[in-house]
C-alpha cells in the first residue's frame, strides 16, 4: 500500500515531558488506523505535529513523500491534512451551514461557488443537512461532533484525523456516528482515529497503533494488538502475572 503519510523518527518533549519518542510509522492510502493509549500518552500532540500546531525536537513528517515537517498548519491543511478536535468548538453564533462554508473557504483554493456545493455535500453525507440553518450554539453533543466532522471534510483532506470523536456520547450516538464514519471511509479518505472507546474503533480501523509515553509499543491487527501483552499490561491496566 502506498503511503499517503509517514512519520520518521519524530521526537517532541516539553521539558522532562516526552510526548513523542522516535515515533515512526506509514498510513496507507485508503487506510483507516486506529491509535489508543492511556491519557496523557501523547495521542493529541502527535496529531498537532502532524497538522503542525506544534513542531517537532526532531525527526519527519513526509505527505506523499514530501517532507511537511517545517510547513505551516494552513498550509499542511490545504495540502490535505485536516483534523477533528476532542472538544467541539464552532462558531456558536453561527449557522451550521455558515460553520462549514468557514472551512470550505479557509481550508481550500476553491471559489465561493464550489465551497457553497461542497458545504451542502458534505451536510448531506455528514447527517446534519436538516439542521443547516440552525445555529452551531444549539446543536446537541452529537450533532457538535457532526459538525467536526463535517468542518473537517470541507477543507477537502487526504488524511482525515479524528480525536476522540466519540467520547462523551450515548451507545445509540455512537453507534450513529460510526455509521457516519463508515460511509466517509467509503469515500477512500484515508484516516487515523484516537479514540478511548475501543469497540467504536475497532468496528471501523484496519490497523491500530497503541502509545504510551510518547512511544509507540505496538502496531499491528486491530484484535491481535488488543491482545497483546503491550496492551493488556499498559494500556488496560492488567497486570500480565495476575
Ligand atoms: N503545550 C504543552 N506544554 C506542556 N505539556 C504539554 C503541552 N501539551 C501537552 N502537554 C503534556 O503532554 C502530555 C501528552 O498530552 P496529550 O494531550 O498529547 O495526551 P493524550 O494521549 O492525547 O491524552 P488524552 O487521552 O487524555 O487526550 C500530557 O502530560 C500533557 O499534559
Amino acid at each position: 500500500m502506498t503511503a499517503v503519510l509517514e512519520l520518521k523518527g519524530v521526537c517532541k518533549a516539553y521539558g522532562a515531558v516526552t510526548v513523542a519518542e522516535d515515533l515512526s510509522y506509514r498510513l496507507g492510502t485508503g487506510e483507516a488506523l486506529g491509535v489508543i493509549g492511556p491519557n496523557g500518552a501523547g495521542k493529541t500532540s502527535m496529531f498537532n505535529l502532524i497538522t503542525g500546531t506544534i513542531r517537532a525536537d526532531s525527526g519527519q513528517i513526509l505527505l506523499k513523500g514530501e517532507d511537511i515537517t517545517r510547513q505551516s498548519a494552513a498550509r499542511r491543511c490545504r495540502s490535505g491534512i485536516a483534523r477533528s478536535f476532542q472538544v467541539p468548538q464552532p462558531f456558536t453564533g453561527m449557522s451550521v451551514f455558515e460553520n462549514t462554508l468557514v472551512a470550505a473557504i479557509h481550508g481550500t483554493a476553491g471559489s465561493l461557488t464550489e465551497a457553497n456545493a461542497h458545504c451542502l455535500e458534505i451536510l448531506e453525507l455528514t447527517g446534519l443537512i436538516d439542521k443547516a440553518n440552525e445555529p452551531a450554539g444549539k446543536l446537541t453533543l452529537l450533532g457538535r461532533k457532526r459538525l467536526e466532522l463535517a468542518r473537517a471534510l470541507c477543507a477537502r483532506p487526504r488524511i482525515l484525523l479524528l480525536d476522540e470523536i466519540a467520547g462523551g456520547l450515548t451507545e445509540k450516538e455512537c453507534h450513529a456516528l460510526v455509521a457516519t464514519i463508515n460511509t466517509i471511509r467509503k469515500t477512500g479518505l484515508s484516516i487515523i482515529w484516537i479514540e478511548h472507546i475501543v469497540h467504536a474503533l475497532l468496528s471501523v480501523v484496519d490497523r491500530l497503533i497503541v502509545i504510551d509515553f510518547g512511544r509507540k509499543i505496538a502496531d499491528g491487527a486491530p484484535k491481535e494488538t488488543m491482545a497483546s501483552q503491550a496492551v493488556q499490561e499498559i494500556y488496560m491496566g492488567v497486570d500480565a502475572d495476575a
